[in-house]
C-alpha cells in the first residue's frame, strides 16, 4: 500500500538534520516573543503548501510572494537571534576539541567529574548566610569563551574561600558572573546575556535574568545567591531547578555535570 513512499538513508539523515536545526531554533527562541512570529510564519508556510497542493493559484501566488520577499525582512527582524544562533552553533562541542572528545566518550570521562561541587555549594551556603550576592556559571559542553572576553580571565582551582573572597562586597571582582570550567575559575566580572522571558516574575532582578539568559542560550548551569534574600537558586535550561536541601542540590549538580 505504501509502495509509493521511497525512503532512503539520506532521507533519514535529512530528517535528523532538520530536527536538530529546529531544536536549536526552538532552544534559542524559547520564552521570547520571537517564538510567536516563528509560529505565525510556519502557519503561513503550511497554508501556502496546502494551496499549492490544491492548485489554488492566486492564493498560493500571494503567499509565495509574501514568504519569498519576507526573508530579507526576517533577517532584519531577527538580526539579534540569528547572531546568537550562529554564535551558539560556533561554540558547541564540535569546535571545542576538549568537549568534543568527552562527547565521544572514548575515555568515559564526565564533564564535571573533577569539579569540586561541595566547595561551590559550601561557599554559596556561607554567602547565603551573609547575604552576599553571587553568580556562578559552570560550563558544560558549550564553550563559554565568547563570555570570558567580557570579563577578566583567571586561572585558579575552585576553592571555597577563593569563591567567597571574589564575591565579597568590597572585592573589585565581585560584580558580574564567575565562570567555572572543569575545576578552574576561568573568568570573573563576566557580563551575561539577559533573558527577555516575559514569564520571569518581576521580583527577580538582573542577576536572575542574567543566569536564566545564559542557561537559555547555552547548556551551562548557574548557581546564584541573592543579595536581597540570601536565597540560593540553581538555574538550568532557562528555568529554576528546585531542591529540598543542599545534599539534593549537590546530587543534582553532580548529575548535571556528568
Ligand atoms: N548581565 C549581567 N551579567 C552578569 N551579572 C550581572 C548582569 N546584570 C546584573 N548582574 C549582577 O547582578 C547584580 C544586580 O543584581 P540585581 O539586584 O538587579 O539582581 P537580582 O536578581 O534582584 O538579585 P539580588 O536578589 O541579588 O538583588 C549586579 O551588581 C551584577 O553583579
Amino acid at each position: 500500500m505504501f509502495d509509493f513512499i521511497e525512503f532512503s538513508l539520506l532521507d533519514v539523515l535529512d530528517i535528523l538534520l532538520v530536527a536538530t536545526l529546529l531544536y536549536y531554533i526552538y532552544k534559542l527562541l524559547k520564552g521570547t516573543v520571537a517564538i510567536n512570529i516563528v509560529i505565525g510564519i510556519a502557519f503561513i508556510f503550511l497554508i501556502w503548501k496546502i494551496t499549492q497542493v490544491l492548485k489554488m493559484e492566486m492564493l498560493s501566488g500571494i503567499l509565495g510572494y509574501l514568504l519569498s520577499g519576507g526573508v530579507i525582512a526576517l533577517i532584519i527582524v531577527f538580526q539579534q537571534e540569528i547572531r546568537k544562533f550562529l554564535l551558539m552553533i560556533g561554540t558547541t562541542n564540535f569546535t571545542n576539541k576538549r568537549s568534543f572528545l568527552k562527547q565521544l566518550k572514548f575515555l568515559q570521562t564526565e564533564i564535571g567529574s573533577e569539579i569540586d561541587t561541595e566547595a561551590i555549594i559550601s561557599a554559596c551556603q556561607k554567602m547565603s548566610k551573609t547575604k552576599t550576592g553571587a553568580l556562578i556559571v559552570i560550563e558544560r559542553t558549550n564553550a563559554l569563551d565568547f563570555l570570558i572576553n567580557t570579563g577578566d580571565s583567571m586561572n585558579a582551582i575552585v576553592n571555597e574561600v577563593l569563591l567567597e573572597s571574589i564575591f565579597y562586597k568590597n572585592s573589585p571582582l565581585h560584580d558580574g558572573a564567575l565562570i567555572i570550567r572543569d575545576n578552574f575559575i576561568v573568568a570573573t566580572r563576566v557580563v551575561l546575556p539577559i533573558s527577555d522571558n516575559a514569564k520571569i516574575p518581576a521580583r527577580f532582578g538582573l542577576r536572575h535574568r542574567a543566569a536564566i539568559g545564559i542557561s537559555e542560550k547555552t547548556d551551562a548551569v548557574c548557581l546564584l545567591v541573592s543579595e536581597e534574600t540570601g536565597e540560593i537558586s540553581y538555574i538550568k535550561d532557562g528555568g529554576f531547578e528546585l531542591f529540598a536541601n543542599y545534599d539534593e542540590l549537590n546530587e543534582k549538580l553532580k548529575k548535571d555535570l556528568m
